[in-house]
Formats: structure tokens, C-alpha cells, sequence
């Protein structure tokens, strides 16, 4: 039977993103819930980072911390947890270095080392303790905002099981595609598969609304992207509401972030996501213009605004504001990526405040 939760309170971001107007855009930032926090090191301590993961009880408490730190300022919780828990469930190792990032021991090089993959991934049993969390997260929320869920994009995940980790040169995920593009494709549409599940298990679990995160559209030509991306994506949001019926329930809004395809604005818009984030490197009011109310946009300020002190985050928010036809349709306020380690929580909450001030419109 499906959990029941308390009466969402907080619903802007739900509304924003149907394309209803709204009393003001709802605010929510990549990574909220992470490093720049010092409750987020103190929960953490000397776990390792997966181990957290793995953990609901500690990973719906971190989930909570920003909610609870900019009460009436944060309009969306997102779980705790990290894109590459889909090449752990196929099988694979992955590591989380300290100040390093992610590590994946024994990599794909060849399109042999496919067989390394688990034939049949059992989502529920792989990927339970992130079902947990989500549950529990929302009875811990109690309604006070929504809760999204997240999964990479099928590109990004795909590069990091071949690269085994951040990449500058993309070397090997590129000899894929060029050299062996029918396995890369089998790769993308295995991965798409176990997407698609794994989404449609957290809504199940609790997820109100869900991202997917292609981190690395970026490093493909617009060509190499409508082959190698796009058709991935798009099958994730055509099967997501299909598989959600199936069981039993009712589709929930989707996001899809494709940080550096600027290029592809437009297809995006036509892609079935109901909100397209946007990097730092699109011109806020050209993109409004593209969207022309196909799709609710969210971000993009510039994540090292919060860097510059209170001028210059109230400067970026009066300019941006606008840019976003005010901010009450169609605009979900976040950063153009994830937020940095070193920023400083109460700089955050000066950025919330005076985006809250400036699309009320007062
Ligand atoms: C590419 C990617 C990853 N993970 C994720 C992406 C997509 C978004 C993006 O492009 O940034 C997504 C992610 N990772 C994390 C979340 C949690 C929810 C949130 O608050 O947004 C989400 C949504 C936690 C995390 N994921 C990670 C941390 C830091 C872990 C720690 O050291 O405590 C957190 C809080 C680790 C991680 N995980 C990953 C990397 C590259 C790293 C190292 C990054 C770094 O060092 O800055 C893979």
C-alpha cells in the first residue's frame, strides 16, 4: 500500500511548474543540501559519502537541513543521494574520494566489459534504501514543501562508467560513440531502462516531482547530443507517466537539466519535461523567449554570485527577475549548477530573501 503523508502547505513550486501563475517563483538550489552546511558535516562525520547514502534515517535528516535552516525562504526539498547509484545497481564499483570526487575501480573500456554489467537490474532490491529515505523524508517534511526526486541522465551516467570518473578530455566516452556507436547506444538504452524504474519507484515511495540531471550534455556537439542524448531523455519522460499508471499512480511534473546544451533550448522545449533548467551561460530573457510558455524554466544564476556579497547578489536578482518576465510565470528561481562548498549559508539566505522581495513584485 502507498504511504500517507501529510497535506502539502507549500505547493508554488508544483504550480510554477504546471505553468500556473503564481504569487512568486518558487526557490530551490542544486546541492542544497551539502558541503557549504556545517550541520551537513556534523550529520555526515567521518562516513563515507555512500555509506550516508545508503543510510535513511541520516540521509532524510540531511535532506531536511536546508528546508529547516531557510524555513519560509526554501520551497523544495530534494533527497539526498547521487546520480551514480544506477552504475552501483549494475553492478559496478564506485567510490567517493574525498576532495577528489567520484572513482569507479574497474571501468567500461571496451564494449566487452558490457558482460561485466548485471543482466537484470532488480531496482526495488538495488535501490531500496534510496525508496526508504525518500519515505521517510516525507513524513519527516510533513508537508512543509514538496520532495524531488533525481536521477542522471543517461549520457552523464554513461560517461562516468566509461571515463571511471570526472573527465576533462572525455577520451573514452568519445571512443565510444565514434568508434563503437551501436554498443554505445545498447549501453544508453540499458541505463534509460533502469532510469525510468528507478524514477518511477521514488514517485511510488514519495517523490512529488522529479529531475534529471545531464551533467555532461555539454561535451557533445548539438549534432552528437540529438544521438546520443536527446532520444534517451525523451523516452524517460513518454515511459515515466506510463510506468507511473501502471502503478497506479498519477504522473508527477519532471525536470530536465542539460547543463551546456544551450544549443538545444528549443528541442528541449518540445522534449515532454515540464521544466527545462538552464546553466549560467544562456542569456536569461533570450531563453524566456525560446520557451514562450512551452515549459517553466528554472536557474540560472551564476552559482559564484554567492561569492560576490550582498551587492552583487542583489544586483544579479534585480536583473534577472525581469529577465524572467517577472518571475510569477513560467520561472523557477536556482543556480545555474550545483552550489560550492565554501559559500557562506547566510549569503544564500540573502540571495532567497531578495529573490523573495523582488518577485513578490514589492
Ligand atoms: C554529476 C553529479 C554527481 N552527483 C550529482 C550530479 C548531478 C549534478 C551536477 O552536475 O552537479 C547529483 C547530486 N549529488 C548530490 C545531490 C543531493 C541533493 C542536492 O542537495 O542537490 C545531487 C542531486 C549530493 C552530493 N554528491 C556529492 C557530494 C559531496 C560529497 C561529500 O564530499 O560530502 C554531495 C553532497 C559527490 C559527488 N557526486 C558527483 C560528483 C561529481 C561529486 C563530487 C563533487 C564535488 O566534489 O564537488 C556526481
Amino acid at each position: 500500500m502507498p504511504e500517507r503523508f501529510e497535506p502539502l502547505k507549500n505547493d508554488l513550486l508544483l504550480r510554477a511548474a504546471r505553468g500556473e501563475e503564481v504569487e512568486r517563483p518558487p526557490m530551490w538550489v542544486m546541492r542544497q543540501a551539502g558541503r557549504y552546511l556545517p550541520e551537513y558535516h556534523e550529520a555526515k562525520g567521518t562516513r563515507d559519502f555512500f555509506a550516508v547514502c545508503r543510510d535513511p534515517e541520516i540521509a532524510s535528516t540531511i535532506t531536511l537541513q536546508p528546508v529547516e535552516r531557510y524555513a519560509g525562504l526554501l520551497d523544495a526539498a530534494i533527497i539526498f543521494c547521487d546520480i551514480l547509484v544506477i552504475p552501483q545497481a549494475l553492478g559496478m564499483t564506485v567510490e567517493m574520494i574525498d576532495k577528489k570526487g567520484p572513482h569507479f575501480p574497474d571501468p567500461l573500456r571496451v564494449p566487452s566489459d558490457l558482460e561485466k554489467l548485471r543482466a537484470s537490474v532488480d531496482v526495488k532490491e538495488q535501490l531500496g534504501y534510496v525508496f526508504d529515505a525518500i519515505t521517510l523524508a516525507r513524513k519527516k517534511l510533513a508537508g512543509r514543501v514538496p520532495l524531488l526526486g533525481f536521477v542522471g541522465a543517461p549520457w552523464t551516467l554513461m560517461s562516468y562508467m566509461i571515463e571511471g570518473g570526472g573527465s576533462k578530455m572525455f577520451v573514452h566516452a568519445k571512443t565510444w560513440i565514434f568508434k563503437y556507436p551501436t554498443e554505445s547506444k545498447q549501453l544508453l538504452a540499458r541505463i534509460t531502462e533502469v532510469c525510468i524504474e528507478f524514477l518511477a519507484q521514488q514517485v511510488v515511495a514519495g517523490a512529488q516531482m522529479v529531475q534529471v540531471f545531464d551533467s555532461w550534455a555539454g561535451e557533445l556537439t548539438p549534432h552528437d547530443f540529438a544521438i546520443f542524448s536527446l532520444p534517451y531523455l525523451r523516452l524517460i519522460s513518454k515511459r515515466l507517466p506510463e510506468r507511473l499508471r501502471e502503478l497506479g499512480q498519477e504522473p508527477v511534473p519532471m525536470t530536465i537539466f542539460a547543463k551546456g546544451a544551450w544549443y538545444a533550448l528549443d528541442d528541449l522545449c518540445e522534449s515532454g519535461y515540464h521544466v527545462v533548467g538552464l546553466d549560467w551561460l544562456q542569456d536569461p530573457a533570450e531563453a524566456y523567449k525560446i520557451a514562450n510558455g512551452r515549459v517553466t524554466l528554472q536557474g540560472n544564476f551564476d552559482p559564484n554570485i554567492l561569492y560576490g556579497g550582498r551587492e552583487a547578489i542583489t544586483q544579479a536578482v534585480e536583473r534577472t527577475v525581469p529577465a524572467f518576465g517577472g518571475g510569477k510565470k513560467g520561472w523557477i528561481v536556482n543556480l545555474g549548477h550545483g552550489i560550492t562548498p565554501f559559500v557562506d549559508p547566510e549569503d544564500l539566505k540573502w540571495f532567497f530573501e531578495e529573490c523573495h522581495r523582488v518577485g513578490s513584485g514589492v
